[in-house]
């Protein structure tokens, strides 16, 4: 198997937990995020993925589901590449507010659109297209040349960050990644072929 690529959403965090708006805050994991990880290695070891390379955010829920999956797959030692351009999106002054409290204050609406639309950004925070715009040159640039040099490769970002890349793996438009949600601690495997295009992807523990 070559060319592979792996995208992990980090396990449940702790403020995913109390359902706060989280963005560039750094919470770890939980007793429940760190089982989603370690079942994500188990599953990837089962099915008899072996990565040559990792890449991951600065925060440390996405760093620690990294390493308890390399742990399972017995390749902690492979290298690692942190870089601030897989963080997750900023949620600028929402980051901290509980999710259904900014409901009630903004209305359902505005909060789904801050959280699912493509273009509008939460007040001094990141729209989606805002993230895809620092996700998806780093990804051009340091990972995709990985997976075309015949490497497989684990990614273990956030739910957003990760929807701006999922927006070019999948061909999806800004109204098709609406209503893509990513569930935490499953992996997301494409699979490429010589010139860089997917030819598959398939949700394992889906
Ligand atoms: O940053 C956060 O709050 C979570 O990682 C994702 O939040 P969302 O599901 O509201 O985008």
């Amino acid at each position: 198997m070559e060319r592979t690529l792996v995208l992990v959403r980090h396990g449940q965090s702790e403020w995913n937990l109390k359902n706060l708006f989280t963005g560039w805050k750094d919470p770890d994991l939980t007793e429940l995020g760190i089982e989603e990880a370690k079942k994500a290695g188990a599953r990837l070891q089962h099915d008899g993925y072996r990565f040559d390379l990792a890449f991951t955010s600065e925060l440390v829920r996405a760093q620690h589901t990294l390493n308890l999956i390399l742990e399972e797959l017995g390749q902690t030692g492979i290298p690692i590449r942190y870089d601030i351009a897989l963080n997750e999106r900023d949620y600028g002054d929402l980051s901290g507010l509980n999710k259904e409290e900014a409901a009630k204050n903004w209305g359902e609406e505005q909060v789904h659109t801050w959280r699912r639309s493509f273009a509008v950004a939460p007040p001094g925070g990141e729209s989606l297209r805002d993230t895809l715009a620092r996700t998806l040159p780093y990804y051009v640039r340091e990972i995709l040349p990985e997976v075309l040099s015949g490497k497989n490769v684990i990614v273990t970002a956030h739910g957003n960050s990760l929807r701006a890349l999922i927006m070019v793996l999948e061909g999806l438009s800004p109204d098709g990644i609406v209503a893509r949600e990513l569930e935490t601690g499953r992996p997301m495997v494409y699979q490429f072929d010589a010139v860089g295009r997917v030819i598959e992807h398939k949700d394992l523990l889906a």
